[in-house]
């Protein structure tokens, strides 16, 4: 998909990986970049207009753990505005394996229901005209930090999801790939909880190792964009963009 004059939806386009993110896709020239993020940054906004002046860019709040009618009011208004929109990227995180609810009501059921709401606008069997969703999941949804097993599998429920949703395009005319970053350096990373508290050292052990910068991940987040290619498995780490084969063990034959 060429991200020029097209109108997209970033949930958690403030964060670490966001706003870098967002910055790469600004430049790319969408028509419209919409916002919504948890976190408010009206600097961050008004860099990004500024980046590219011919972009529309326009911010909501927006939890993702709200009710999906509350999560479909909000797309009522955005989609009133906008009257199409292309990709939908799916970018809420957080890693505290202290709090298993909220790391699962953000990291997968936010997930699930931001997918379930904009499919009022888009399921081709209700007339929609289909779209595009880039789910942000992780390198541990392939394979857990153990230490962080509530996070690592809410990421893998997340990975999950996205490989269905690919799979139901024929059905809804909604495609979808996950973008799956290996270790970057955001806030996210720095000091977190793991779960039981196994290993209180986790972070500072996995910074020991190399890691990607978010200018690195967004790059290559907006060329998997680019690629658009529906079912794709992508592994953005220490700054290459791969495309991961996943290994089927079985099939349900439907
Ligand atoms: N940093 C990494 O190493 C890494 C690796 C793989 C995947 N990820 C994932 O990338 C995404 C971004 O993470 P990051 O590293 O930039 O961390 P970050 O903490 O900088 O960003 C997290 C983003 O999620 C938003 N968010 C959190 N809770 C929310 C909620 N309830 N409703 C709406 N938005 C909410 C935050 O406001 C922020 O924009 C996350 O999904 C994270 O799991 C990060
Ligand atoms: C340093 C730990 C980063 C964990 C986020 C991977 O999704």
């Amino acid at each position: 998909m060429a991200i020029a004059n097209k109108n997209i939806i970033f949930v958690a386009g403030l964060g670490g990986i966001g706003l870098d993110t967002s910055r790469e896709i600004v430049k790319s020239g969408p028509k419209n970049l919409v916002i919504l993020d948890r976190i408010e940054n009206p600097t961050a906004i008004a860099e990004l207009k500024a980046l590219n002046p011919k972009v529309t860019v326009t911010f909501y709040p927006y939890d993702v753990t709200v009710p999906v009618a509350e999560t479909t009011k909000l797309l009522k208004t955005i989609f009133a505005k906008l009257k199409t929109v292309d990709l939908l990227i799916n970018g809420a995180g957080i890693l505290d394996d202290h709090q298993i609810e909220r790391t699962i009501a953000v990291n997968f059921t936010g997930t699930v229901n931001t997918t379930t709401a904009i499919m009022e606008f888009w399921d081709k069997r209700k007339g929609g005209p289909g779209g595009v969703i880039a789910n942000i999941c992780s390198v541990t949804g392939f394979n857990a930090i153990y230490q962080v097993p509530v996070y690592s599998a809410s990421k893998a429920a997340a990975l999950s999801f996205t490989n269905s949703l690919a799979r139901l395009a024929p059905i809804t005319g909604v495609t979808a790939y996950s973008i799956n970053p290996g270790i970057t350096r955001t806030p996210l990373v720095h000091k977190f909880n793991s779960w039981l508290d196994v290993e209180p050292r986790v972070g500072e052990l996995l910074l020991e190792h190399p890691t990607q910068t978010t200018l690195e991940c967004a790059q290559n987040f907006v060329k998997a964009i680019e690629a658009n290619q529906n079912g794709a498995i992508w592994q953005l780490d220490l700054g290459r963009l791969i495309s991961v084969e996943w290994t089927k063990h079985w099939d349900s034959h439907i």
